[in-house]
């Protein structure tokens, strides 16, 4: 059996995204997922995304983190399979579908892809962080001069620490610029390394400003490039959350059948 595979890419973060509409793909086979994800031994890339069919939805999106597992919801691998399914011609104008974290609904306008994500109810206000769940579980940290952080180190210590090894949580390192624009950097979960850009993780980061002052929408850098996160609030309650930024096809290729069964 080959996979035919599409690469994408939102702000930086790389997803290998397949049309398995059909359900052909042994989403099974963690190891296959790993060895794809790869970026030496495989096609490269911080997660992998499956499009299939789902009664009552245009699609459901299948995530799985560049370590094989299945993850949680991924926001900028949401907006590529969005833009996927638009390419596909799976939908017109706007989209509904299921994610790992429920219902979704998402828009394309000049290239941008605007996506719904689910409410946020309640923020845990540490002394130096916030923790929250945005579809995935992110602490979220404000300090300066965060292009000079360590985040890998810094990242993978509070990861692995006593609180989060079991589950896991992805870091984020914002700094609060002078324009009221966020910079942000992550270390993810599942792919336990800094990332260009993290979807869940800028929307947390602008939640956690809000509560610092900051007013919807909030604009955001990442290594990867620029984000929009727009939300209403009330106290710590969090809707109409929307994460808007581009999506790209980079290339399309095909695993040929040798390899996956060298891989299985
Ligand atoms: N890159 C993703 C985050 C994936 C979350 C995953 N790393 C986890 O929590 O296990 C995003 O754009 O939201």
């Amino acid at each position: 059996m080959t996979i035919q595979f599409y690469k994408y890419q939102g702000t930086g973060n790389d997803f290998v995204m397949i049309d398995d509409r059909a359900e052909k793909f042994p989403a099974e086979d963690h190891d296959l997922v790993k060895h794809l994800c790869h970026r030496r031994f495989g096609i490269g890339a911080d997660g992998l995304i499956l499009l299939r069919n789902k009664a009552g939805y245009d699609f459901e999106m299948v995530y799985f983190n560049a370590d094989g597992r299945l993850g949680s919801m991924c926001g900028n691998g949401g907006r590529c399979t969005v833009a996927f399914a638009k390419f596909l011609g799976v939908f017109q104008d706007k989209t509904k579908f299921l994610a790992a974290d429920g219902d979704h609904e998402a828009t394309i306008e000049r290239g941008l892809v605007s996506l719904k994500m689910n409410e946020v109810n309640g923020v845990e206000c540490g002394t130096d962080f916030y923790f929250m769940n945005t579809g995935s579980p992110h602490y979220v940290t404000f300090g300066e001069n965060v292009a000079e952080e360590n985040v890998f180190e810094k990242g993978r210590s509070i990861r692995y620490n006593d609180r989060f090894k079991q589950e896991g949580t992805n870091v984020n390192f914002a700094e609060m610029r002078t324009d009221k624009s966020l910079y942000i950097r992550t270390y993810e979960r599942g792919v336990e390394d800094e990332t260009y850009s993290c979807g869940t993780g800028v929307t947390a980061s602008a939640l956690a400003a809000s509560l610092k002052g900051l007013e919807s929408p909030v604009k955001i850098e990442t290594p990867g490039g620029k984000l929009e996160v727009s939300f209403k609030k009330a106290g710590e309650h969090f809707t109409d959350i929307y994460l808007t930024g581009p999506a790209v096809q980079v290339f399309k290729g095909e695993v040929p059948a040798q390899m996956v069964e060298f891989l299985a």
